[in-house]
C-alpha cells in the first residue's frame, strides 16, 4: 500500500472538477465516482455542492445511495460541502418531497438557511483543525446546522450559526473551500483519509 490515498468525488451533479483539483493539490489521487463499483475502490469520498435534491434523486436512480450509506456506516471517510453537507445530515429540517440523505452526522440542517439575508457571500471562518489564518468561506445558498448531537463536534460557526462539523470520519462544511485556491480543508480531509488507511492496515 502506498501513502497516496484514492479519494473519490461523487460526480452526479455539482462542482466536481474543483474538488478533483483541490484533492490533487492535497496529495491525493482524485477521481470521479458515479457507480457502486467505483465507490468500492476509494479510500474516501467528497460529496460536492450543487443541489441536494438532485444529488439525492440521482444517487437513488443510479443505485449508489444504498452502497454509499453502507460504506459511510462502515467508517468510510467522507467530506460534504454545502449540498454535500445536507447529504451527510441525519436529518433535514425542510426536505423537499422525496429528498433522502446518506446520513452519518448526528445533526439537523436547514437548507438555504442564509438565503433570505444573503443569497451568496464570503466570510472569514475560523475552522478548528486548520492552522493559520481563517479560511475564506464561500457561501452559496448555503445550509446551516440547527443543532448537533453529542457525538458531533462543531468546528466552525459564522454569525452564531454552525457551519462546519465533524463526527468521526465524516466532515461537513456549509461553505465551498474548493472555490478559493486555499486547499487547507481538503488537506485536513486527506489527512483524515490517510490516518484511516494507516489504522486499517495495522
Ligand atoms: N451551493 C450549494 O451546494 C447549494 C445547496 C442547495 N441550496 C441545496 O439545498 O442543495
Amino acid at each position: 500500500m502506498t501513502d497516496t490515498p484514492v479519494i473519490g468525488v461523487l460526480a452526479l451533479q455539482g462542482d466536481v472538477r474543483e474538488h478533483l483539483v483541490a484533492l490533487a493539490v492535497a496529495d491525493a489521487v482524485a477521481r470521479p465516482v458515479r457507480r457502486p463499483e467505483e465507490l468500492a475502490e476509494v479510500d474516501g469520498l467528497v460529496i460536492p455542492g450543487g443541489e441536494s435534491t438532485t444529488i439525492s434523486k440521482l444517487a437513488v436512480l443510479l443505485g449508489v445511495m444504498d452502497p454509499l450509506r453502507a460504506r459511510v456506516r462502515a467508517g468510510l471517510p467522507v467530506y460534504g460541502t454545502c449540498a454535500g453537507m445536507i447529504m451527510l445530515a441525519d436529518k433535514i429540517l425542510d426536505p423537499r418531497s422525496g429528498q433522502e440523505t446518506v446520513g452519518g452526522i448526528d445533526m439537523i440542517v436547514r437548507r438555504n438557511a442564509f438565503g433570505r439575508q444573503n443569497e451568496s457571500f464570503e466570510a472569514a471562518v475560523d475552522v478548528d483543525g486548520v492552522e493559520g489564518a481563517p479560511v475564506e468561506g464561500v457561501f452559496i445558498r448555503a445550509p446551516w446546522v440547527e443543532s448537533v448531537g453529542a457525538a458531533a463536534e462543531v468546528l466552525a460557526e459564522h454569525d452564531g450559526h454552525i457551519v462546519a462539523v465533524r463526527q468521526g470520519n465524516a466532515l461537513a462544511t456549509s461553505f465551498h473551500p474548493e472555490l478559493t485556491g486555499d486547499h487547507r480543508v481538503h488537506r485536513l480531509f486527506a489527512d483524515m483519509v490517510r490516518a484511516n488507511r494507516a489504522a486499517r492496515s495495522l
